[in-house]
């Protein structure tokens, strides 16, 4: 069904951290973290269409009833993202339906919650306070999780603080992007309290001016790791199975578990490479998730509206 003329809907892509060292703790408990993240062109989808009243949100999609299991509706970063920017805007948060169509598996590292809060901020900054500068859309966000302000920035970035230093980067080359979860929902925090090193060196220096090449980025990756990854496989050994399931699968560039797990990513040439490892992996795995996506979203509207 074509969406009507007053319906506004936007692609919340997959995060997906290709580095996440973690450096130091705050003394609030929060991890200093340097990451360099992208935005596979991948992920849930968020609507927003006028009510007679009310805020009411469906969630619809395949992994809408996980998401119900996992918590309380009036809870979803959708709901709380729109009320926190009509508090901001000092409106009451009416007349407005929001439908989630949830593709990305729940709490799997890939940033589903946040990207959907941040379709949600940007989808009524538009209706509600058009004026309100992309700075302080962060700050409304980071209140809501570090991992807002990469996603409202929706672009490759170099990631510091906790989450709210936000330094973009040059377009990472081409490449796709081989998505897998195995199922496991994995807590963030468990997995930063099952850290045993905290104070870890930063990533190295990242050449002035960008990648010139897919080799010389998956070289730099080498240098780098996920510090979380160690932990949660700990946590959840089925992250292990996943790795090497992408490791036996040629050609892969790199494997690497995204965020805090459990969904790990290969990097792979192109999308035709990436189908065939996708194919073979799910007859080996037929209850995994699997998903390939070109490496970079074009953010905006889902429609292109
Ligand atoms: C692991 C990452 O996904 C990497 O991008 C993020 O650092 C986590 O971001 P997020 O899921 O939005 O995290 P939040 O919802 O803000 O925090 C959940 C919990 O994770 C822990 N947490 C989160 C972020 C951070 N930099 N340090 C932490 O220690 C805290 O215990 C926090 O209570
Ligand atoms: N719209 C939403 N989508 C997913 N989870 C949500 C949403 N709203 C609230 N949650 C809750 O947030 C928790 C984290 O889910 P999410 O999928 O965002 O984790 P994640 O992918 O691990 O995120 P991150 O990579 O940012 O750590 C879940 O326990 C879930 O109940």
């Amino acid at each position: 069904m074509a969406p009507s003329s007053a319906e506004r809907r936007r692609l919340a892509p997959a995060k997906v951290n290709y580095a996440l060292h973690v450096t130091g703790r705050r003394a609030d408990g929060y991890h200093l973290i340097d990451s360099l993240v992208g935005f596979p062109a991948i992920g849930d989808t968020v609507t927003a269409r006028p009510a007679t009243e009310g805020l009411d949100l469906v969630v619809t999609g395949p992994f809408a009833e996980t998401l119900a299991e996992a918590g309380n509706m009036a809870e979803n970063l959708v709901l709380q993202a729109a009320r926190a920017l009509a508090h901001h805007a000092g409106i009451a948060p009416q007349g407005l339906h929001l439908t989630l169509e949830k593709s990305l598996p729940i709490a799997a590292g890939i940033g589903g919650g946040s990207s959907d809060a941040t379709a949600t901020l940007k989808l009524l900054r538009d209706l509600w306070a058009p004026a309100l500068a992309d700075a302080e859309l962060a700050r409304i966000g980071l209140a809501l999780g570090a991992d807002l302000p990469m996603c409202l920035n929706g672009r490759p970035a170099r990631i510091t603080g906790i989450g709210e230093t936000v330094t973009t980067i040059p377009p990472l080359p081409d490449h796709t992007l081989l998505l897998v979860n195995p199922g496991t929902c994995v807590a963030t925090p468990t997995i930063f309290k099952a850290l045993t090193q905290r104070d870890n060196p930063p990533l190295p220096d990242l050449p002035r001016g960008g990648f010139d090449s897919l080799e010389e980025f998956v070289d730099w990756l080498g240098e780098t790791r996920n510090d979380l990854e160690p932990p949660a496989i700990d946590t959840a050994p089925v992250i292990g199975e996943v790795l090497a399931a992408l490791r036996q699968h040629q050609p892969i560039r790199l494997a690497r578990m995204s965020g805090s797990g459990a969904t790990c990513f290969a990097i792979v040439d192109n999308p035709v490479e990436a189908g065939e490892i996708a194919t073979r992996l799910a007859a080996q795995h037929p209850t995994w998730w699997i998903r390939s996506a070109p490496a970079t979203s074009s953010q905006g509207t889902a429609d292109g509206t």
